[in-house]
């Protein structure tokens, strides 16, 4: 059974972050971070450049780990468990928090392959089955009709914004629970972007998602809860609707209004 934590408002917490510190080495880039990613809803993180974004969407999987002299302390809570805990299992845990990050990053292999291959790490399916699979993830990551029909081709053969949906639909394949997009869209056109911006939307009836972005109209657009951060602390954290019509600190308005300086 799941533990997940329930706010005073009533809202499910799927991620609880208590008292989260980040040092690469002796460099302390977040500095004591509370905060709640609710279930089934999309939360942008928004700052300025260096003010700890990625880093702190990097400690939600333990991507951390797999460099030396970067460490956590504190409490990320999920369903009542401590990722932060050296026991924890982090393959597990990748399956669980899944990750697109801002360039495209598709396997040098088949679109299928791309598809199967995380697949294949956690389940042993018959060759009918990982069909399915393949075509409901690549269906449910909106790219599925224009791929079905070159299936076998490389994953690199097709436009940037196809292989971010390509990379999305990877990451939900495995079926996570949470979905964490740092800057997804950041190398694409506006339309590719547009077509990003309508699976963020369609995802969220079945996955938490954390969204890193530099724009400020996608945060407003995709997210319901927005978290502005600056020099490694959360300045602020709340509805996106309210954070972009009425922000309770001057810095947060600054910001969105793109007097920051
Ligand atoms: N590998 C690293 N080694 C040492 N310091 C790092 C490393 N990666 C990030 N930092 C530092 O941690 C702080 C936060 O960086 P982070 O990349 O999380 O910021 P960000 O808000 O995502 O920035 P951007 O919007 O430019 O991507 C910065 O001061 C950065 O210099």
């Amino acid at each position: 059974m799941t533990q997940t934590a329930m706010n005073t408002a009533g809202m499910a917490e799927k991620i609880s972050i208590r008292n989260l510190k980040f040092f690469y080495g002796d460099n302390l880039a977040l500095k004591t971070i509370n905060l709640p990613l609710y279930e089934k809803k999309v939360t942008a993180f928004i700052g300025p450049s260096g003010c700890g974004k990625s880093t702190l969407l990097r400690v939600l999987n333990r991507m951390y780990d797999l460099y030396p002299r970067q460490h956590a302390e504190g409490e990320v809570m999920f369903d009542g468990q401590n990722v932060l805990d050296p026991n924890q299992d982090r393959n597990m845990l990748r399956a669980r928090v899944g990750m697109v990050f801002q360039k495209p990053t598709p396997f040098p292999m088949s679109i299928y392959e791309n598809i199967a291959f995380g697949i294949r790490l956690y389940e042993n399916l018959s060759r009918s089955e990982m069909d399915g699979r393949v075509e409901a993830a690549l269906t449910r990551g909106a790219l599925w009709k224009e791929v079905k029909d070159k299936l076998n081709s490389s994953g690199l053969s097709l436009s940037g914004g196809q292989q971010q949906r390509l990379c999305i639909a990877r990451t939900i394949a495995v079926r996570p629970e949470v979905v964490l997009l740092d800057e997804p869209c950041s190398a694409l056109d506006p339309i590719s972007t547009a077509k990003i911006e309508e699976l963020i939307d369609e995802l969220t009836t079945e996955y938490t998602i954390a969204i890193v972005t530099h724009n400020m109209q996608q945060a407003a657009r995709v997210s319901d809860y927005t978290a502005f951060m600056y020099l490694g602390e959360l300045i602020e954290f709340d509805e996106t609707t309210k954070i972009f019509t009425s922000p309770s600190d001057k810095r947060t308005q600054d910001y969105i209004t793109g007097r920051f300086g």
